[in-house]
């Protein structure tokens, strides 16, 4: 790993552990009642902290700020579900106090959502728990996630493509550092961000069912996921 590649992480490392989920959030989660209701706007409140971490953190990726504006747009947007799920996976499998992740874990069991979404959030979040990345790992696979070049309506592929392959370089050479007894543990993680592709079809349909029963979204919510 080069100097300049040292900088690279510790900056996007910094930025990603600087903007995490406020607390009051996660102490919500204990105290309020069980209810469906309860839950569901718990989760509400939960994804929109989530994605204004996002938007944040996202700022400071170098480079991301002197792409295309309306391509940065477009890159939020494309991103917003699958770096949603990859921080709460990571939430989830490691930062939670014991006792709050079985809180959490029934709460979004009892919120409306399906139980074939169910499932296979969960099972997500499980194999994310397996690979026990440091932190660097984590901040560098949600970089790579938010600069996928093929998102829709993205306009200079290249650019994007460019900023991508920067990261996977110090993040390939990390993951050799980092799991020296692992050579396939490079491949592993990317292997994650296909199982988030799927997963981030199952959330539109809990999106869509959410709307149909009439819940309500925070603008925010509604403005990056389109609904
Ligand atoms: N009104 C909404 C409430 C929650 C979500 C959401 O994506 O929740 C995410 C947080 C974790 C639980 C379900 C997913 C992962 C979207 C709209």
């Amino acid at each position: 790993i080069t100097k300049e590649q040292q900088a690279l992480m510790k900056i996007i490392t910094d930025a990603y552990n600087r903007h995490q989920i406020p607390q009051d959030v996660a102490k919500k989660l204990l105290q309020d009642q069980y209810s469906a209701e309860e839950n569901f706007l718990l989760l509400t409140e939960m994804a929109t902290s989530q994605v204004q971490v996002l938007v944040e953190f996202t700022k400071n990726i170098p480079g991301f700020l002197s792409l295309d504006r309306e391509d940065q747009i477009a890159l939020l947007k494309g991103s917003a579900v699958e770096a949603m799920f990859l921080r709460s996976a990571q939430v989830f499998s490691r930062k939670m106090p014991s006792g709050h992740t079985e809180v959490l874990e029934e709460r979004i069991r009892k919120s409306g959502i399906s139980e074939e979404f169910i499932t296979p959030m969960f099972n997500f979040y499980k194999s994310i728990g397996e690979l026990h990345m440091v932190q660097e790992e984590q901040a560098l696979l949600t970089t790579v996630t938010i600069l996928t070049p093929d998102r829709p309506y993205v306009k200079d592929q290249q650019a994007v493509e460019r900023l991508q392959e920067t990261m996977l370089d110090v993040l390939r050479k990390l993951c050799v550092l980092q799991h020296p007894q692992e050579p396939q543990y490079f491949a592993r993680l990317l292997g994650r961000l296909t199982e988030l592709r799927t997963l981030s079809h199952y959330h539109t349909e809990m999106l869509v069912s959410w709307r149909m029963n009439d819940h309500k979204f925070t603008p925010l919510l509604c403005e990056i996921w389109d609904v």
